[in-house]
């Protein structure tokens, strides 16, 4: 009878311990970068998006941050902070950034990094607009 409440103080003590341990197992931040390794918001708009430049334009400042690579627009809003280059990428905020990011400066995997920023395309320029005879 007297060893009752030494047996569930035991059996209280393994249970704490045992959600402890798969805490710290499981709770933990995943290694490398938070924002490389979580799948950006921007993927979920898909890749059918369409974008006039004067749309991307609007979205040139540190919080709210598109560029323009070869005719892909990318949301770099998240990656601002943490570009080795700081505020290279600022001055061209809104725009098309082709050159600056083809730069030397930059090593190949570079284009595998931007895939994630990705939310659409710029809209080509119509065809259409030739006078109907
Ligand atoms: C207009 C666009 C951009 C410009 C002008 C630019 C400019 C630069 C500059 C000047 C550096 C050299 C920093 C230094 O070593 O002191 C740099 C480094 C770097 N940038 Fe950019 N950047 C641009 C966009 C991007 C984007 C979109 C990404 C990735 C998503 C990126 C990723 C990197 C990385 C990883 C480095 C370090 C390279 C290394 O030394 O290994 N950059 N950038």
């Amino acid at each position: 009878m007297t060893l009752l409440p030494l047996a569930v103080i035991g059996l209280v003590l393994c249970i704490g311990l045992y959600v402890v341990f798969r805490r710290q197992r499981h709770g933990g931040l995943a290694g490398g970068s938070a924002i490389l390794a979580t799948p950006h918001r921007a993927a979920s708009l898909g890749s059918d998006r369409v974008y006039s430049e004067q749309e991307v334009a609007q979205h040139n400042t540190a919080e709210d941050l598109w560029l323009i690579i070869k005719g892909k627009v990318y949301d770099l809003s998240p990656y601002i902070a943490l570009h080795p280059g700081g505020e290279a990428m600022l001055r061209n905020a809104g725009r098309d950034s082709t050159k600056g990011f083809s730069g030397s400066q930059h090593p190949a995997r570079v284009w595998d990094m931007i895939d994630e920023f990705y939310i659409g395309n710029v809209a080509t320029l119509e065809t259409s607009d030739k006078k109907a005879d």
